[in-house]
């Protein structure tokens, strides 16, 4: 589960960004959406314990990880925590299969090889294993980073606008990959995105324009 409270979050020189109340639960998956600036990059920041927030509170599977020393809550996000960021931010000299070992190896935990084969087959990767990040496509780049955020098996998948500029076979295909794996870890899966088309797939909806949550 996931619950923010109160939250509210200010860059330097910035007005605040104040949230709604919301909770989601295991296995949901949520579109956050709202137009440009309304803060959906922030929230998923703040989720992800990227950010610490001005004020409030943000709980994961009962855990209130803004009470956490900043090395725990990295420690927490690695083990609990997938995220697709909008940059995809790949190591780019590192090969497919290396990616996903350092997010194992980040999160403190051991080596497996298995879990690494069987998260890059599943997202049709199994034949650029060995290949360096920066000699893939871009649609191959972004399930590689879809592969990376779940290999540690999340209970919760943050993605940042993972179909802007895709056409809408990719975007159905990412779309798809996500509630896929989402569902494969029981994670709760947050989306932002300004992409009306993933609605589909997204059942619930909290909305920063409105500050309002749909079912
Ligand atoms: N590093 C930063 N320093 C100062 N202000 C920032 C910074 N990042 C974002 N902001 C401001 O915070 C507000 C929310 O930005 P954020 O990127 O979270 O919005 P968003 O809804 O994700 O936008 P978009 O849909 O364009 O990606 C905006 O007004 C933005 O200008």
């Amino acid at each position: 589960m996931l619950q923010i409270k109160d939250l509210a979050y200010r860059y330097r020189d910035g007005q605040p960004l104040h949230f709604p109340d919301w909770r989601a639960e295991a296995g949901e998956h949520w579109w956050l959406s709202g137009p440009s600036g309304t803060g959906k990059t922030t929230l998923l920041h703040l989720l992800a314990g990227l950010l610490s927030p001005s004020s409030g509170a943000v709980r994961v599977n009962e855990q209130t990880i803004t009470d956490f020393p900043s090395a725990a809550r990295d420690r927490f996000r690695g083990r609990h925590i997938g995220l697709v960021f909008q940059r995809l931010h790949l190591l780019p000299a590192l090969t497919v299969a290396a990616n996903l070992e350092l997010a194992r190896y980040l999160a403190g935990l051991p080596r497996d090889h298995a879990r690494i084969e069987q998260v890059l087959e599943r997202l049709g990767l199994a034949d650029l294993a060995g290949r360096r990040a920066h000699q893939l496509s871009q649609g191959q780049a972004q399930r590689v980073a879809i592969a990376r955020a779940v290999v540690n098996r999340p209970s919760i998948l943050l993605a940042d606008e993972p179909t802007a500029s895709l056409d809408d076979e990719n975007a159905r295909r990412v779309a798809e990959l996500l509630c896929e794996q989402a569902a494969a870890c029981r994670a709760t899966l947050v989306v932002a995105s300004h992409d009306t088309r993933l609605a589909r797939w997204l059942p619930h909806r909290l909305d920063l324009a409105e500050g309002r949550v749909a079912a």
